[in-house]
């Protein structure tokens, strides 16, 4: 469940916007034409990206002779590993995706949600996981300006608590908290499948209740979870269906993306 809130924003867009969630098990491959279709994206949507980096960090900390651990998917965090997961995800995993939008002479802004209080958090379970955080609340305001301004913002999904300390948010569910706070139409998680696969078949829509079928008969498991329910949270009347698609192709910004739609009903039964 998202529960995080947005500050009060006046909604000087123009554009809907749309928020990208590139994942760490694809954004080391993704295509210069993938990263082109921005371009084309942003004449119709202001777009926002937030990104992982699960498997850089891990790299990071295994080059470092850290020992990592998983906890119900969420990495625990103690001072050492933040320090690692900042230098993964902002030295290096943020400035790959700015300069490669970059070279498409997209202004794509590079920064960590924890500046400026763009997302401010909470612990999860402190004893657990440490340095671990959920949005509770998301400075809309700032990212409406930066969008009115042109600016593509490409966020690393880091947090602060009200205490000042530093978070480790995933990004899975940081996208989804920010999409739901900027009130965006679309939120696109993009990943190393071509949507939510029963077997060999990508599933072309699915619903919440569907989803939790799913989850407990264990055909959807590890993270894609995260993804589901994340998406699952950030439904509303605004945001009507949430895509998992392939990093393996462009984005476009019609209907017609491959992969799978997320929606409350099917879509005859969507007014
Ligand atoms: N039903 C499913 N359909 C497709 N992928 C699934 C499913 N259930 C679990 N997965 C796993 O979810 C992974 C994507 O999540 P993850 O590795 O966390 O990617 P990302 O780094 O893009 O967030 C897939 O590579 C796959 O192993
Ligand atoms: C708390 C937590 O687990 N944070 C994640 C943040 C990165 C992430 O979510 O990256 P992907 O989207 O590539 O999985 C982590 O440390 O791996």
């Amino acid at each position: 469940m998202i529960t995080s809130k947005s500050t009060q924003a006046t909604e000087h867009k123009t554009k809907p916007v749309v928020v990208v969630k590139l994942g760490g098990s694809m954004i080391s491959r993704l295509s210069e034409k993938f990263y082109e279709s921005f371009s084309e994206l942003m004449l119709h949507y202001h777009v926002i990206i937030v990104h992982g980096g699960g498997p850089a960090i891990t790299r990071m900390m295994d080059k470092l002779g850290v020992s990592g651990e998983f906890h119900q998917g969420l990495r625990k965090t103690n001072e050492e590993t933040m320090e690692i997961v900042e230098m993964a995800l902002c030295g290096k995993v943020n400035g790959e995706i700015t300069s490669r939008l970059a070279a498409e002479k997209i202004n794509a802004l590079g920064m960590k949600g924890s500046d400026a209080s763009i997302l401010t958090a909470r612990f999860i379970d402190q004893e657990n996981l440490g340095f671990v955080g959920e949005v509770e609340e998301v400075n809309a305001d700032i990212l409406y300006r930066l969008l009115q301004a042109g600016y593509l913002p490409v966020l690393a999904p880091l947090g602060k608590t009200i205490t000042g300390q530093t978070v480790n948010i995933n990004a899975d569910m940081s996208a989804a908290a920010v999409a739901k706070a900027v009130n965006a139409e679309k939120l696109i998680y993009v990943t190393d499948v071509p949507g939510i696969l029963r077997g060999e078949e990508v599933i072309e829509r699915i619903t919440p209740e569907e989803i939790n079928t799913s989850i407990e008969e264990g055909w959807i498991y590890g993270g894609m979870i995260p993804k589901v329910q994340s998406a699952m949270g950030a439904l509303s009347d605004q945001l009507k269906e949430v895509m998992i698609v392939s990093g393996e192709y462009a984005l476009i910004s019609n209907q017609i993306m491959n992969g799978t739609t997320i929606q409350h009903k099917s879509k005859e039964g969507v007014e």
